[in-house]
């Protein structure tokens, strides 16, 4: 008997057809628990659309998306739902994080609103992300890197299978832009599966596996496996 875990992910021919021609070709795709990948791709490949398909933003026109095993084109809409709030965080470019809130509450905020439930379990992540003097800042004091990773804290705490991250180092210098993917991986060595679209191939290479999107067809996976790498 197999007993082995399903992938987090599985794509098989994922299509999505805006009415006005764009959208995404093809993307065949597996990600593994515990695992960083990236997605590169010219502005207007694609990478948004694949990102709104895995988080079940956005229905495929073709082709199938299994999330730990649940086909997920077989769910009724409530139960699609419930697979993205309990399955899947997201780090939107536009981080979302609520200026008169903390950086520990706006973590805890992934929960609800009872954010005092949820102190221990947002202040201890933040500490493995290297924010742990900062868990009481309001995030309005805080830098461009360290909201980055207060989103991306946020995205992680209810132990999703599943992190997207769009454009997360997007305007950080190399410096910051390690930081934020160090928390990144962190997520992946808790048991996530981590998929982040990027226009930078120095923040690409830091991953276990690199896609390439052009023109809406996404390119087999490059495992790259380097221990050591460098944003800079
Ligand atoms: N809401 C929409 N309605 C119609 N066409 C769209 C819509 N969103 C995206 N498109 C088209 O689909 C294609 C892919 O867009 P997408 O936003 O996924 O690319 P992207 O790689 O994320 O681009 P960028 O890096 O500029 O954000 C483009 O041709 C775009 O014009």
């Amino acid at each position: 008997m197999n007993t082995a875990s399903p992938p987090a992910v599985v794509a098989e021919g994922l299509a999505f057809g805006y009415a006005s021609g764009g959208g995404l070709v093809r993307a065949d795709l597996t990600l593994a628990a515990g695992t960083t990948a990236a997605v590169e791709g010219p502005s207007g490949s694609g990478k948004s659309t694949l990102l709104a398909l895995l988080g079940l933003i956005l229905s495929p026109t073709a082709g199938s998306l299994h999330i730990t095993g649940t086909d997920t084109g077989a769910l009724a809409a409530a139960d699609r739902d419930l697979m993205r709030l309990r399955s899947i965080g997201i780090v939107l470019q536009d981080l979302g994080l609520l200026p008169f809130l903390n950086a520990w509450e706006n973590v805890a905020a992934a929960f609800g609103p009872r954010l005092a439930r949820h102190r221990t379990e947002a202040r201890a992540l933040l500490g493995d992300l290297g924010m742990g003097d900062l868990a009481e800042s309001r995030v309005t004091e805080l830098s461009g890197g360290q909201r980055q990773r207060i989103a991306v804290a946020r995205a992680a705490v209810k132990q999703p299978v599943l992190i997207l991250a769009d454009e997360p180092t997007s305007g950080l210098d190399p410096r910051t832009a390690r930081s934020v993917m160090d928390a990144l991986r962190s997520c992946a060595e808790r048991g996530a599966a981590v998929l982040l679209v990027t226009h930078d191939a120095a923040v690409a290479e830091t991953c276990d596996r690199r896609h390439v999107l052009d023109e809406g067809v996404l390119s087999a996976a490059e495992p790259l496996n380097a221990p050591e790498r460098s944003l800079g």
